[in-house]
């Protein structure tokens, strides 16, 4: 199946794709063959025309009046997002918030297993998380090579995140996840995505300001 090229579509449709997928697959769960955009749409908490639009991007689906084959859609969305390949993480600092993500149940069912854990502590090093034994993050470049890691998961103090992003890099890991609080320099072919629960709150926090001065 021919995979969109990456600068063909655009990132905040990439953005969306997770949620259609999400949503198909919950329909394959409950045997749902066929869906129509609005039901699709609605499922996945966005507008019908924009989920069309989306699409579009990905090639021509659908028939009109009969609607979108799950199974099928599903297969394209997970081709279109690399998902055919399974994906090989390590995960990078291995306290409070690390170990959450180690826990994760959902990896091997979006197509990513986890091969690594790294930490820094010898109270950490050593022991057993999750099913695996955590590494010295000192072996951090023969790990990656060794378990054929794909993409990183940085969870570390955000003070040693730089130095353990260019370690990574150096290993020749292309995509990392990060959890620190550190705007990450990388070169121009790394991509970085950073997740910041505390920024996303005070989004919240400014729309409730917001309604507040609304309503005063
Ligand atoms: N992005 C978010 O939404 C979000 C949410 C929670 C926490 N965080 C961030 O995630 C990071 C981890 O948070 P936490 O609560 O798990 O902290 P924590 O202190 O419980 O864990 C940090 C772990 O990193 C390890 N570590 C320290 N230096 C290291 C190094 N050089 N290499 C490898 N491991 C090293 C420590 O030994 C420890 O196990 C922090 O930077 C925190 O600010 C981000």
């Amino acid at each position: 199946m021919a995979e969109p090229s990456e600068n063909a579509v655009p990132a905040a449709t990439v953005g969306r794709l997770p949620y259609y997928l999400r949503a198909l697959r919950d329909m394959a769960d409950e045997g749902v063959l066929l869906t129509s955009s609005s039901e699709l749409a609605e499922r996945a908490g966005v507008g019908s025309a924009q989920l069309r639009k989306d699409l579009s991007f990905l090639g021509s689906f659908g028939t009109r009046g009969v609607g979108y084959d799950v199974g099928s859609l599903a297969e394209y969305i997970k081709a279109a997002l690399g998902l055919e390949s399974e994906h090989r993480l390590a995960i990078v600092g291995i306290g409070n918030l690390g170990h959450a993500l180690a826990n994760y149940s959902g990896y091997a069912q979006r197509g990513f297993t986890v091969r690594a854990l790294l930490d820094a502590s010898p109270d950490v090093v050593g022991t057993e998380v999750a099913g695996l034994v955590v590494d010295d993050v000192a072996d951090l470049e023969h790990v990656i090579t060794a378990r054929d890691v794909s993409m990183v998961v940085l969870a570390t103090p955000g003070a040693v995140a730089q130095g353990i992003a260019e370690q990574v890099v150096a290993a020749g890991v292309r995509e990392i996840l990060n959890f620190a609080p550190t705007a990450l320099q990388v070169p121009d072919d790394v991509v970085v995505r950073s997740v910041d629960v505390g920024g996303e709150l005070q989004i919240l926090a400014f729309h409730a300001a917001a309604r507040a001065a609304g309503a005063s």
